[in-house]
């Protein structure tokens, strides 16, 4: 699952350490294949875990703006950094993480990719639902985020940090052995609005209960 990535005014509302092994584990739903479901009550706002992307990719007009590796703007009058191929990197690190994939990507035709994401700009704001946040600044690829089935009325949501990576956190509380779902769409609209978005952006009818109540 590809996740718009968008930087966070509020960083600091992610913070919050985690104690032992995550409470979830990926099981098979009822309806919807697999699932993340938890493994004991989750008080609302517990942080749940943390993900960091497997791949990264900067919308292409940011490319000296946006660390190439994590996402991470680039501060006003920063110095530190480092150009590699036409991008910035934001420390050795990232620049050394890149190596794989740097040259591959640089030789793709991300039009069409990029195309499809801006035309869904909307329903690719799945986690800045409760907070606010700047401009998109490319996209990334998570694993246990990507197990997450949808709900328009979600119990648990992404909160961004200050680059790709992200933590997930509970919106109330959840009983052990509940399913924990995230919102991938604006849940403000209408259930015929947000049925078409999910069909066509996302490619299923979605059966939560708000859908299925008709609210
Ligand atoms: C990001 S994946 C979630 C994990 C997925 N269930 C799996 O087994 O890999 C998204 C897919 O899960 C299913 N899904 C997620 N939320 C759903 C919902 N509310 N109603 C029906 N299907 C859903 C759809 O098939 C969708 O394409």
């Amino acid at each position: 699952m590809f996740l718009r990535r968008r930087l966070l005014s509020t960083a600091s509302a992610a913070a919050g350490a985690i104690r032992g092994p995550p409470p979830i584990r990926v099981a098979l739903t009822e309806s919807s294949s697999r699932g993340v479901f938890a493994t004991r009550p989750v008080a609302s706002g517990e942080h749940l875990h943390s993900a960091e992307p497997l791949l990264a990719h900067p919308s292409p007009s940011l490319h000296h703006e946006v660390c190439y590796s994590c996402l991470r703007r680039k501060a006003a009058g920063e110095e530190r950094g480092s150009s590699g191929g036409g991008c910035y990197f934001c420390s050795d690190a990232c620049k050394e993480h890149a190596k794989g994939f740097h040259d591959v990507g640089l030789s793709v035709d991300w039009s069409l990719f990029d195309d499809h994401c801006s035309s869904y700009e909307d329903l690719l704001s799945a986690a800045a639902a409760s907070v606010s946040c700047d401009a998109s600044v490319g996209n990334a690829l998570y694993m246990l985020p990507s197990f997450y089935n949808h709900d328009c009325d979600p119990n648990t949501h992404i909160v961004w940090l200050e680059n790709a990576n992200m933590k997930l956190k509970a919106l109330r509380d959840i009983e052990e052995g509940e399913e924990l779902r995230i919102c991938y769409i604006d849940t403000s609209m209408d259930v015929h609005a947000r049925q078409k978005i999910l069909a066509d952006g996302f490619g299923f009818e979605c059966r939560c209960l708000r859908c299925l109540s008709g609210d």
